[in-house]
């Protein structure tokens, strides 16, 4: 079979991570803030007060009487209105009237924690002076995939991983992604099949395209953007959608591949549309005790739709990939790609049969997210 790209240079589009890259001090300092946070130590964004992560960070005696939450946590502590909270992972910054450990924290942070663990309030809410450093760390927390919630400026923190809000653009930008290596893959449904892996160089998240069938640059390929969902993917999850379509779109690939087509899987490692994998599984709690897909997300403080979807352009990009036959569902990511400057020909519906374990948030994407279901 031929390779998934136009003809090259003789690195078989094995490309090496340079040219118009990003800053490359700024993207490092963000992959450095992100492991920090995992690790539960403190960071400090700009000029803004210490943070330490409430979730990770171990309780070593650091005390603040002021913690960033979001604004859902807020709205749900009754700390600021439900109006207000529109933007659930907008950050709030709230007073306590004696100083908070971080076994104090973990219940503001949590929302699992909610009617078990009595809070140590009263609680005020305060102004943030310093708003663009406070998104930049839930955005951080986020990317972390740990609960958006920190004390602030806290007494006995150490020395804090710093880093500007500003540094998180040139993190996100899909520019430094390239192409790590590639190999043929025969699969069940088609031996004729190429992986294709990519790497950012301040990004631990390693992309994937599988590409079947015979690639033919001038026949736009059926593709399909798939969001890593561990869940669905490799258990087969009755409470998504996500493995009958991962299966369902390399099957219908493989068959346009037998009548002289082509097929492109871009596997996305953004689970949980972005927020990662524990917070989806507390998202899948708080599911269990009613509330629906977007709410739950909201509730942790999370947004509800964080993937990335100018690296799937880049992906394709990368492959030589410039007009595309879309399996989708969801308008928002035909847009996403055309904003990113892929010609999207044509948008295939990839509806399969629900299960009465998915037919509630099959119905939200429906009523909810715009999914044309
Ligand atoms: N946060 C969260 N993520 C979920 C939930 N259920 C599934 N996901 C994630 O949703 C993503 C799957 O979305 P996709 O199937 O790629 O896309 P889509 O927006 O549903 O659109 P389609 O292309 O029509 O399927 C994966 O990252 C899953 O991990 C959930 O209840 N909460
Ligand atoms: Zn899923």
């Amino acid at each position: 079979m031929g390779t998934a790209e136009r003809p090259r240079a003789a690195d078989h589009g094995v490309r090496q991570l340079s040219g118009n890259a990003p800053d490359p001090s700024a993207s490092r300092r963000v992959a450095q803030a992100v492991d920090a946070l995992r690790h539960g130590w403190p960071i400090r964004v700009g000029e803004a007060p210490v943070l330490v992560p409430v979730e990770t960070a171990a309780d070593t005696g650091a005390t603040s009487t002021r913690a960033l939450i979001s604004a859902a946590r807020a709205a749900t502590l009754k700390l600021s209105n439900r109006a207000e909270a529109a933007d659930g992972h907008r950050p709030v910054l709230i007073r306590a009237a004696d100083p908070l450990t971080l076994a104090d924290a973990r219940p503001i942070a949590d929302p699992a924690l909610d009617l078990v663990h009595p809070l140590k309030g009263p609680f005020a809410v305060e102004a943030i002076a310093c708003l663009p450093e406070a998104e930049a760390a839930m955005e951080l927390a986020r990317i972390a995939g740990i609960l958006p919630a920190f004390l602030f400026g806290p007494e006995g923190a150490g020395e804090p991983l710093r880093l500007k809000a500003s540094d998180l653009a040139a993190w996100a930008d899909p520019q430094s992604l390239a192409i790590a290596t590639r190999a043929r893959l025969p699969i069940s449904c088609s031996e004729e099949a190429e992986i294709i892996a990519f790497r950012k160089p301040d990004d631990m998240r390693e992309h994937v395209a599988l590409v079947i069938g015979n690639p033919d640059f001038d026949r736009p390929p059926l593709v399909r953007l798939h969001s890593e969902c561990l869940t669905g993917d490799i258990f087969g999850s009755l409470k998504c959608d996500c493995g009958p379509q991962l299966d369902g779109a390399l099957e219908r690939m493989a068959e346009e591949a037998r009548n002289g087509g082509w097929g492109v899987l871009l596997y996305l490692r953004q689970e949980g549309r972005g927020i990662g994998l524990i917070n989806k599984l507390r998202a899948y709690r708080l599911q269990d005790a009613g509330f629906d897909t977007v709410d739950a997300n909201a509730r942790l403080g999370l947004p509800v739709e964080a993937r990335d979807f100018p690296t799937a352009a880049r992906m394709l990009d990368l492959l030589g990939i410039t007009a595309i036959r879309l399996l989708t569902n969801n308008p928002a990511k035909v847009a996403a790609l055309e904003g990113a400057g892929v010609l999207v020909t044509e948008r295939v519906a990839h509806q399969l049969p629900a299960n009465p374990h998915n037919e509630r948030y099959l119905a939200t994407k429906r009523d909810r997210s715009g999914h044309l279901l």
